[in-house]
């Protein structure tokens, strides 16, 4: 597959770089810039060549139309910070500040789009709608342009500026996504056993797929953070007002009794932090699984499970976490994922794998106090890291490929 090196002499040719500038923001603060970092070495790069480099990224999920909280512009400003000169900012994608942008790019310079996400083209399902924004992404930077891959956090999305532009211009893999590969292919390519995997976070639907892939990967699964209820529902558990996908509760039940037929270990939560509303001030009370209350939500694993999960990672030889374990942004719920982050660190220092995946769970780790070296690897792509784990073709790869 080609790197940048592949594309030629790029001074003075406009490059489009899909970069994952998905960062957790705090009004316009930006409370983890991890991402961002991750991204400057590749923009750098094609800076250094003499490129003039059109940076486009997405923030969030919005719904196809322009909302001030997924704006883009704090990362334009912490992205010129990190790269040590200014970064222009066009208030739209295609439109016309994102045509003056472009068109007043000299070479070495470099340019954020606004927000890819607030174009329904950019994730429609249908390939002619998708196309036709792409199309529009192209004119923007012309047909002699090249366009880089470097979000490996979007890498598993089919979306337009992942995919269908890479089949509309000379294309090439960045580093950041070569290198992600590169560490990952270990976890895939005969991982040292018994491996572990720790499930959390809170895109429940998104991530609740994987675990069938998955129970034929790993020895054992550790379930925490919001989709651990629809587990618990399954098991015939009141979930109060925690965080549950009704429609999954049967697939769980499937995940359930194959773990048990196939002798993987499935360890889920035996009790957990509620509260009575999703705030950081909220009295938070520790209650079993067996007795969440109607009018609470569970925001945290319990004690007792952190330490039966931290168990369960001790002997572990690799070890993938995804998703925190409670809303660790939260003092008073962040103790599970303090204590999986802590076992984790363990296991780096009995000379095994440890790999941390996802904006948030990255995030987390950094909050929370850890040293980023005290894990093998901290991926910058959370479904991304997962689906690849899984052996799925990734299409912001494959597109790449051909
Ligand atoms: N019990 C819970 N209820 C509600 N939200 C939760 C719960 N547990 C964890 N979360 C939230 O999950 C969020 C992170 O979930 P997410 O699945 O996006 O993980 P991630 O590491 O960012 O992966 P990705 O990169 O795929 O997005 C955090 O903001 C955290 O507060
Ligand atoms: O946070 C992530 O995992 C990536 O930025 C992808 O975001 P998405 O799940 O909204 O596509």
């Amino acid at each position: 597959m080609s790197g940048i090196e592949d594309l030629g002499d790029l001074a003075g040719r406009r490059v489009l770089v899909r970069s994952d500038l998905n960062v957790p923001l705090d009004g316009d603060r930006i409370t983890d810039d991890g991402r961002i970092r991750a991204s400057v070495p590749t923009i750098e790069q094609l800076a250094g060549a003499g490129a003039r480099v059109v940076v486009t990224a997405h923030l969030g999920r919005p719904k196809g139309e322009p909302e001030a909280k997924y704006s883009l512009r704090p990362v334009a400003t912490r992205l010129g910070e990190l790269l040590g000169t200014d970064v222009a900012f066009a208030t739209d994608t295609v439109g016309e500040s994102a045509h003056a942008v472009v068109g007043a790019l000299h070479d070495g310079q470099v340019a954020l789009l606004e927000n890819v996400r607030f174009n329904p083209g950019e994730t429609s399902k249908d390939d002619a709608e998708r196309g036709a924004f792409a199309d529009q992404l192209v004119e923007l930077v012309g047909p002699d342009a090249a366009f880089v891959s470097d979000g490996f956090g979007v890498v598993h999305r089919k979306q337009a500026s992942v995919y269908d532009v890479a089949q509309r211009l000379p294309h090439a893999m960045g580093g950041l996504v070569a290198r992600e590969i590169d560490v990952l292919r270990q976890l895939t390519d005969d991982p040292q056993r018994p491996f572990a995997v720790v499930l959390g976070g809170s895109k429940v639907s998104d991530k609740l797929a994987v675990i069938d892939n998955l129970l034929g990967k790993a020895d054992r699964l550790l379930v925490g953070g919001g989709m651990m209820f629809t587990f618990l529902a399954a098991q015939g558990h009141a979930v109060g007002t925690s965080l549950l996908e009704e429609d999954q509760v049967e697939t769980c039940r499937g995940y359930l009794e194959r773990a048990a037929a196939e002798g993987v270990e499935l360890l889920l939560p035996t009790d957990t932090v509620v509260a009575p509303e999703f705030k950081a001030d909220a009295p938070a009370t520790v209650v079993s699984v067996e007795a969440i209350p109607d009018d609470q939500m569970g925001l945290d694993i319990g004690p007792q499970t952190a330490t039966a999960f931290a168990s369960a990672l001790t002997g572990a030889r690799t070890v993938f976490w995804n998703g925190p374990m409670g809303v660790f942004e939260f003092d008073a719920f962040s103790a599970g994922t303090r204590a999986v982050a802590e076992a984790l660190t363990k296991v780096t220092a009995a000379g095994g794998l440890s790999v941390v995946g996802g904006g948030d769970s990255a995030a987390a780790v950094r909050s929370l106090g850890f040293d980023e070296a005290a894990f093998g690897h901290i991926s910058t792509g959370g479904g991304a890291s997962l689906e690849f784990l899984e052996g799925k073709d990734l299409p912001g790869i494959d597109v790449l490929e051909s």
